[in-house]
């Protein structure tokens, strides 16, 4: 049995970043960023207005002052005229600057009358004038290599005037539930029978971390049945299995792919749940055998699949997805497996996040694992934990991008 960590490694080791490919800004969100993406031009392109008003010569229009109108600018319709002593130009929020003139008066500072205005409160030089190239400069890089596109990087490539990223190619995982007793949702479950929720739950987690996932057909507790099922495949990135992996006498996984030439680097490793976890390679296509418990194959997808998803699209993330919590109840000592515990947060009067893990941590307990907010992390051999005392945690979280 290996640490965690150990099998993180090895995993991680063995996966090598996917192709790249163009898709356009409508097509881009959530994909990871392959080249930096560089400004074609700069934001503003030219000085622009801020505010509606007047386009002013600064020394002139103090408090008092009276100005002559030359005509208008409106956004998009830049003037050819220069402002000079004693005149301004009657522009509005993203009118161009026109030439001559140094600062924006804004209406509310004036009174007009016909073509001339008078000034009620002066202005200072500068003002309300964005500068060309306040927000970025042509040829700057506007998104790194490696991040994942929220809506912001691409309104970011849009205002940079870049309409097609490079990005790095999803990878095509293919999840393959196994066992006789699973049937799928909405069929009428035989006696004996259990409904294979495992798979639509990795399809979705790994849909959302920018995976393209294919649910196979579930595979029987037969030799013949798995190898059928590993011998079809297609192109993959991943194939992950469900089940089978453990002690028993039809947990034959690892032994049927071993006949279709899996090569098994580690199985069994010391992390609660996901005990059972295999790993290793059929030809180039690395397969990750998940237990059968769908809270230990949800779990394992957390600690090992998304971090290859990130390997093989070369995602960087900047800290290690755990964060500090204290305890909402007493926690006992832990043996020799990482624990993950399926835990409820309240956020406390004082800014921290108490987390609770639920009495009861069964691995097929779907309905905990839905409601909890974050897995608590104990450590092998952690000594017990008091309510109160500092806990690691992985929190589950809905993020506005
Ligand atoms: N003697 C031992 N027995 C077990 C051990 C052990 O070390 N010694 N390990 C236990 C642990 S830990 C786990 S986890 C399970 C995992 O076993 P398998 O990977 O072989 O999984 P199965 O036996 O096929 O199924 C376990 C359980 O999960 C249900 N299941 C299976 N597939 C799905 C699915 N797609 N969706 C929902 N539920 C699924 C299955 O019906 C079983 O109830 O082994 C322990 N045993
Ligand atoms: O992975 Mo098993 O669920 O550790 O119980």
């Amino acid at each position: 049995m290996i640490e965690v960590s150990e099998a993180l490694t090895r995993i991680l080791s063995t996966i090598a970043p996917l192709g790249i490919e163009t898709v356009s800004l409508m097509d881009a969100t959530g994909r990871i960023c392959a080249a930096p993406v560089l400004a074609r031009l700069s934001n503003p392109p030219a000085a622009v207005s801020a505010m509606d008003g007047y386009a002013v010569r600064a020394a002139d229009a103090t408090t008092g002052a009276t100005l002559r109108v030359i005509g208008e600018a409106p956004a998009g319709h830049p003037s050819d005229l220069s402002v000079t002593d004693g005149t301004c130009l009657r522009i509005f929020t993203g009118s161009a600057i026109p030439a001559g003139a140094d600062s924006v008066l804004i209406q509310e500072n004036t009174t007009r009358e016909g073509e001339r205005i008078t000034v009620t409160e002066g202005v200072t030089a500068g003002r309300f004038i964005r500068p060309q190239g306040l927000d970025f400069a042509k040829g700057q890089s506007l998104v790194p290599a490696g991040r994942r596109l929220s809506a912001r990087d691409i309104g970011l490539a849009a205002a940079g005037n870049c309409p097609w990223l490079t990005v790095r190619r999803r990878p095509r995982v293919a999840i393959l539930s196994t066992g006789d007793e699973i049937v799928l949702p909405g069929e009428a479950p035989p006696p004996g029978s259990i409904v294979g929720s495992a798979a639509f739950m990795l399809a979705a987690l790994l849909r959302r971390a920018g995976a393209e996932p294919v649910i196979l057909p579930v595979a029987r507790d037969t030799p013949a049945s798995l190898r059928e099922a590993a011998s079809g495949l297609g192109a993959i990135d991943l194939l992950l299995t469900i089940g089978g992996a453990s002690v028993g006498d039809y947990d034959l996984v690892k032994s049927a792919l071993g006949e279709e030439g899996l090569v098994t680097d580690f199985w069994k490793i010391a992390m609660r749940p996901g005990k059972p976890l295999m790993f290793g390679h059929l030809g180039a296509t690395p397969v990750i055998g998940l237990p059968g418990n769908p809270v230990a194959a949800f779990v394992c997808s957390v600690v090992f699949v998304l971090p290859a998803l990130r390997a093989m699209t070369g995602e960087t993330v900047s800290d290690d997805g755990t964060e500090p919590a204290v305890l909402g109840c007493d926690v006992p000592a832990n043996d020799h497996r990482f624990d993950h515990l399926r835990a409820t947060l309240v956020r406390q009067p004082d800014g921290t996040l108490r987390a609770t893990p639920f009495a009861r941590q069964d691995s097929s307990m779907m309905a905990p694992l839905a409601a909890c907010d974050a897995l608590v992390l104990r450590e092998p051999h952690a000594a017990a934990a008091q309510k109160g005392e500092v806990c690691r945690i992985i929190r589950f979280a809905t993020f506005v991008d």
